[in-house]
């Protein structure tokens, strides 16, 4: 899918700009703090996700002023039908719009504009602790699959009901037993849902991540990401709903005095987490920054490719920043693994660092230049 026209109003420091981006490639070139994060921000959370960089979506809303507002026309790649977006932000909260009705459901949202977020932050993925992990393919699957967005939403409900009465029976409270194994039953059958949803994404994921990964190592070592869990789940190459309910039900049954005692559910989706070697090493606490950075890039890579077959739309790409912290040669290769077949918009402070940026040198594509929050087309490119 792509953005054929985009608005944004009152959002950051955009007073409003109105815009037509490139099929392609979208250079978005500007000194610091002039406004190209947040060009990349407004399109991302019109997706529907949460900023990366504001827990309160206030903070979006440009100072002084009521509201902001986000609006896209997209077109589909498979039908080339085109969609009307429109978020409104409001101090109270966000109103999503899709061709003008509003949607009560913020899970109903998600998947219409497919997008992919990556900015030297998300580093995070490989790095950073299990939350990120998970966060990286819940949102991945969130966008691709409605189910799964169900599910999720489902699980998350019995995991608060069943916190709450851990919670209670920490405070004396009588939290029967009959009670907790009607939750334990409940978790198990919801989490292994999720749990099949993120095996069978694993098992597409894995192989072309390696494959980028070596493509930007060239150290000839592959990379295994694989799904990890504190109860069995069973073969995970071919994943079954049954084998894992009845491991995480075991695991439940077996943590039931620890839980009891503190008073929260210590086994499922929730605590799992994805293992990331390349070779013999573990990423997570042994890789050099190098590598996390290119298992990282090799991981959002096979997202994107995995979100394009799911869906038959190619995701929108958010490249913030990536080029800055990398020498010629990495970002020769970041910028080469790429895909062509993206709408992208990528940033940078200067043009000479995407010096190489699209399917074969001169691509065609649009360069806007940012100043203070007005945006600028460059003519040429
Ligand atoms: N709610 C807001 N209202 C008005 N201006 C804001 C708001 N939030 C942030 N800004 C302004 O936006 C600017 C930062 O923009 P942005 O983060 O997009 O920078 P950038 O161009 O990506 O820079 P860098 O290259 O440093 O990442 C700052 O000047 C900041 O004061």
């Amino acid at each position: 899918m792509r953005i054929v026209s985009l608005r944004v109003a009152q959002f950051r420091n955009y007073e409003s700009v109105e815009l037509e981006p490139h099929p392609r490639l979208n250079l978005v070139v500007g000194p610091n703090a002039q406004g190209k994060t947040n060009l990349l921000e407004a399109i991302w959370v019109l997706g529907g996700a949460r900023s990366p960089r504001a827990s309160d979506p206030r903070a979006m809303i440009r100072f002084g002023h009521p509201q902001a507002v986000v609006e896209a026309r997209l077109s589909l790649d498979a039908t080339g039908a085109e969609r009307d977006l429109r978020l409104d932000l409001r101090p109270g909260g966000r109103l999503f719009r899709i061709n003008g009705k509003a949607i009560t459901r913020h899970a109903d949202v998600l998947g219409t504009l497919a997008a992919l977020w990556f900015s030297p932050d998300e580093v995070d993925v490989v790095r950073g602790g299990p939350a990120h992990r998970r966060r990286f393919i819940d949102l991945i699957l969130a966008q691709a699959d409605p189910l799964y967005r169900a599910g999720l939403l489902r699980y998350v409900q019995v995991l608060r009901q069943r916190n709450g009465l851990l919670r209670a029976a920490v405070k004396g409270a009588s939290a029967s037993a009959a009670l907790l194994a009607i939750w334990d039953e409940e978790l198990a059958q919801s989490g292994a849902e999720l749990v099949v949803g993120r095996l069978g994404l694993l098992r597409d994921l894995a192989p072309v991540a390696s494959l980028v990964y070596q493509r930007m190592a060239g150290d000839g070592a592959p990379l295994e990401v694989a799904y990890q869990a504190r109860y069995d789940i069973g073969p995970s190459g071919s994943p079954d709903a049954e084998a894992v309910r009845e491991g995480l039900l075991r695991r439940l049954q077996a943590l039931r005095v620890a839980e009891r005692a503190r008073g929260v559910t210590l086994a499922g989706p929730h605590r799992d987490d994805l293992v990331v070697r390349a070779g013999e090493t573990d990423l997570r606490h042994y890789g050099s920054r190098g590598q996390q950075r290119m298992a990282a890039v090799a991981l959002f890579v096979a997202a994107w490719e995995w979100m394009r077959a799911r869906l038959g739309e190619a995701p929108v790409l958010l490249l913030d920043d990536v080029t800055s912290e990398l020498d010629e040669l990495r970002r020769r290769r970041l910028l080469t693994v790429l895909p062509a077949e993206a709408q992208t918009f990528i940033t940078a402070t200067e043009a000479s660092l995407l010096e190489g940026a699209g399917p074969s040198p001169g691509a065609p594509g649009r360069t806007w230049r940012v100043s203070a929050g007005r945006l600028e087309l460059v003519p040429g490119r």
